[in-house]
């Protein structure tokens, strides 16, 4: 590679490289480094090279000018454990069974018309939510924990088309597995790293026999729900993610035979992918939302205003109001701004060779776009660290990825397939929240003793540091529809 022009790097220490200058919180040491480095700077994770790119226009490089050289995934030895060798959508590599796979997604499984089939799953568990929240009238409400457990419970419900409720898995356990399956996800071993020796330190830490542990959990949960979903004169009220899965099966069988590409662990793998894709993503955005409302009563007003106005007293937000709350969509729009629930983006690997900026990317590369850096830019935000809904007024700017300064989802070919469902999850449950309460802080903490911090460690996902706890007050709205 000596006639390539390498991206600048930061300095790297024997060994571990520019392991030990990613931090607690990757994203903002990330800026802080690119801030001195470039917007386009190569590091290295023990032996692996990273490009972390950090402005639009190169993300636009990697998303859209050179999405095919780009848009595969490393084969991390953890993940592909829990994904039954890299048979799922999200951490497989590119190939042509990918392709399949991501086109059964988007066409079948993340379709509008399929999410809005699970309509009625969200607005129950939104409604359950409400009236246990409606139980606790003048008591702080832990809104973290609620959340994460009705986004928790709508994934469930839609994949398996049964709740926690009356079912062998107990909802604690679940998460416990959920959480560990992030870690694992989350990780590289150290034999990646550092090839040739990491093993000897992936024995002693035990990871290799945490990723066994997790796999076996996790088979068992997704082996049994298949089982009961193949049951002779098994019930079927509303068809699920399984059952639609298993359709697809049944014809590929019979159109392509031994050519079929559907297998259950494929099932098993995309299943994995919608638990740690869909839980913990829409829960972030509602939780961030209303801890910057309640840090800001002025826009805390004015969106319950307008959805008090158009909802009226029916008594819950339904998804068929949503399109009528266009301030309520720029709240949310800012949060997946201010707050990108997956901050780096997921890492992508360069197949073949191309440029960003000039500089020579080399197959192998993994590149790693820093969301959360571009998205508080200030060459293309005004006040980019104010949360400050009206600046998407007049302003044309989307998160779908076609603006590379705002990728909250992504883009390109390894873009979220499940833009509609994580936002309309999101927006339902935040536009009941503000329907259905007043809200204020416990004890008489006022809106400056908030702690915004972001929480460090293994995720993927950008955690709040310490759970919102706000007050509900009670809403004479919701009185008529629970009298
Ligand atoms: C607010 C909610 C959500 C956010 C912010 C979000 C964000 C993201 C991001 C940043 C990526 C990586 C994109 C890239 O590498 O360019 C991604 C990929 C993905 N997301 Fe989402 N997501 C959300 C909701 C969901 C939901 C509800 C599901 C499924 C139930 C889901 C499933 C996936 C899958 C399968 C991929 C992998 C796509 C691929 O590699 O081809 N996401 N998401």
């Amino acid at each position: 590679y000596k006639k390539h022009k390498l991206p600048p790097s930061p300095p790297k220490v024997p060994f571990i490289g520019n392991m030990h200058q990613l931090g607690e919180l990757p994203h903002s040491s990330l800026t802080q480094l690119s801030r001195k480095y470039g917007p386009v700077m190569l590091l290295h994770l023990g032996r692996i090279p990273v490009v972390v790119v950090s402005s639009a226009d190169a993300a636009k490089e990697v998303l859209k000018v050179n999405d095919l050289a780009c848009c595969s995934r490393p084969k991390l030895a953890g993940i592909g454990r829990l994904t039954y060798d890299h048979l799922d959508v999200a951490f497989s590599p590119y190939s042509e069974c990918w392709r399949e796979l991501r086109k059964i997604c988007v066409l079948e499984i993340f379709s509008m018309k399929r999410v809005k089939s699970f309509r009625f799953v969200r607005e129950e568990e939104v409604g359950s939510l409400m009236d246990s929240i409606s139980r606790s009238i003048m008591d702080p409400v832990n809104v973290t924990e609620k959340v994460f457990a009705a986004s928790g419970s709508i994934i469930f419900r839609t994949a398996f088309g049964k709740c926690f409720h009356g079912s062998e898995f107990d909802r604690a356990k679940f998460y416990e597995l959920v959480h560990d399956v992030a870690i694992v996800a989350g990780s590289f071993s150290y034999e990646e790293c550092f090839p040739g020796l990491g093993w000897i330190i992936d024995r002693i830490s035990g990871h290799n026999g945490r990723v066994e542990r997790v796999f076996r959990k996790l088979d068992a949960l997704f082996q049994q729900v298949i089982d009961d979903h193949l049951k002779p004169g098994r019930t079927k009220y509303e068809e699920d993610i399984i059952d639609v899965m298993l359709g697809i099966e049944k014809e590929q069988i019979e159109e392509l035979g031994d050519h079929a590409l559907l297998t259950k662990n494929h099932i098993k793998a995309v299943l994995l992918n919608m638990f740690l894709g869909g839980i913990d993503t829409s829960a972030l955005t509602v939780i961030w939302a209303m801890a910057e409302l309640v840090r800001n009563p002025t826009l805390m007003k004015k969106a319950q205003d307008e959805v008090r106005g158009i909802v009226g007293k029916k008594g819950r937000v339904e998804e068929t109001d949503l399109d009528q709350l266009p301030y309520h969509k720029l709240i949310i729009k800012e949060t997946l701004r201010l707050h990108p629930p997956v901050p780096l983006l997921l890492t992508r690997e360069a197949i073949s060779h191309f440029k960003i900026n000039n500089y020579d990317i080399c197959p192998g590369t993994l590149i790693q776009i820093n969301a959360w850096a571009i998205a508080r830019d200030s060459n293309y935000w005004k006040n980019p660290e104010e949360f400050f809904p009206e600046r998407f007024i007049d302003n044309t700017i989307d998160f779908k990825g076609q603006n590379f300064e705002l990728l909250p989802f992504g883009g390109g070919r390894r873009g979220c397939p499940a833009i509609y469902m994580g936002t309309v999850t999101s927006e339902l449950l935040l536009a009941n929240f503000l329907y259905c309460f007043d809200w204020c802080l416990p004890d008489g903490m006022k809106e400056t003793d908030m702690n915004m911090e972001e929480q460090g460690g293994q995720c993927v996902t950008l955690n709040k540091k310490t759970p919102l706890l706000l007050t509900p007050v009670n809403c004479t709205l919701m009185a008529k529809h629970l009298s």
